[in-house]
């Protein structure tokens, strides 16, 4: 369990006065900004569950799961990490945990995985017998055989990516920090390493935190997000309750009999498609009754179905820093 209780990280930046003589000026009178990173953030993560952090660049989600990985001092409130102080760093937190940072590559790299294999194996004290059980099964889940014995700079990004991932869970931790773990990557190495997170979730009952811009990777894993805006919890459910929050339309997908003019569909909604005797339409969520109502009398309707907007757009409005109304749960 992960427990996080009014957790805040503020950080002291020095502020630089601009041109030669505000330098001059600011190497003897520096000056301070405080930039509140996290901002009293409270939150329950049970094992084995699957969380999805979102929100716009900037949001304070890397912040957060530093904190939980013991990476940065929170200025106040606590987090516990299976009745563990993060930050304490003891030898069986970290033996429990992993950081992945899609970002950030931790591996060596002149030399072959294998090597860093072997340097981390030494780390974690793991017995020779464990070590090649586990590297076998993690060779063969995320395919390996035939890249980890070449330097990691002869690797395309896909194959370093899953060569981090084996080296941050050859220990077999139970808690899984994972920052943008599919960053750059195609989308069959996205689904490949979404596939494997999957699978190592559900045979370890791992808990994952997990932040990504993808929304593949939010949709296919996770079963609960919560939304970081400004440092602050914006959101915190499923990504069903998310996306019925946040938009405030829905999609009516229509065929009708006849073919019928865009004009008499747009008094109804935004029309988003219309293709021979198929439309989308984008209408309010509070008039759907009625506007459907309405459709089925004037029109010669074939099919008609209700949807929610999808969840790529709601994601990307959140990107693009409009948070989601409502109060976190
Ligand atoms: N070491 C630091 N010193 C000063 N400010 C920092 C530091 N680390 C992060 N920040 C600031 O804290 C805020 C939150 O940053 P953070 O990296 O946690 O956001 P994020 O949600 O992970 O963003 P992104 O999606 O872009 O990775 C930002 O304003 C960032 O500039």
């Amino acid at each position: 369990m992960i427990s996080l209780r009014q957790l805040s990280m503020h950080f002291k930046v020095h502020v630089k006065e601009a041109g030669f003589v505000g330098s001059l000026h600011s190497l003897f009178r520096r000056q301070y900004r405080r930039v509140v990173a996290v901002d009293d953030i409270s939150f329950d993560i049970p094992t084995g569950e699957i969380v999805g952090f979102l929100g716009p660049n900037g949001a304070g989600k890397t912040t957060t799961l530093k904190m939980m990985s013991g990476l940065l001092h929170p200025t106040s409130g606590t987090v516990t990490v299976d009745g563990h102080t993060p930050h304490r760093r003891d030898a069986a937190f970290l033996h429990s945990i992993t950081l992945v940072m899609g970002q950030k590559q931790q591996l060596l790299w002149d030399l072959p995985a294998s090597d860093s294999f072997l340097v981390n194996q030494a780390y974690y004290d793991i017995p020779d017998a464990n070590y090649r059980k586990r590297l076998g099964e993690l060779v063969e889940l995320l395919a390996l055989q035939r890249v980890i014995d070449k330097p990691m700079r002869t690797l395309s990004l896909g194959e370093r990516m899953k060569c981090e991932l084996a080296a941050a869970l050859l220990h077999q931790p139970k808690i899984l920090f994972l920052d943008e773990p599919t960053i750059g990557l195609d989308i069959t190495m996205q689904q490949n390493v979404r596939d494997f997170i999957r699978d190592y979730n559900r045979l370890h009952n791992a808990t994952v935190v997990l932040t990504s811009h993808y929304m593949g990777d939010i949709a296919a894993l996770v079963s609960r997000v919560i939304v970081i805006d400004n440092g602050e919890l914006a959101f915190d459910g499923t990504l069903r309750e998310l996306t019925q929050r946040v938009a405030d339309r829905k999609i009516l997908k229509l065929h009708f009999g006849t073919l019928v003019g865009r004009t008499a569909l747009e008094r109804f909604g935004i029309v988003e498609r219309l293709d021979g005797h198929a439309a989308t339409l984008r209408v309010e969520r509070g008039s759907v009754p009625q506007i459907a109502g309405a459709i089925l009398a004037e029109f010669p309707v074939e099919d008609i179905a209700i949807e929610d907007i999808p969840i790529e757009d709601v994601v990307s409005s959140l990107f693009a820093g409009n948070p989601p109304a409502g109060a976190a749960r």
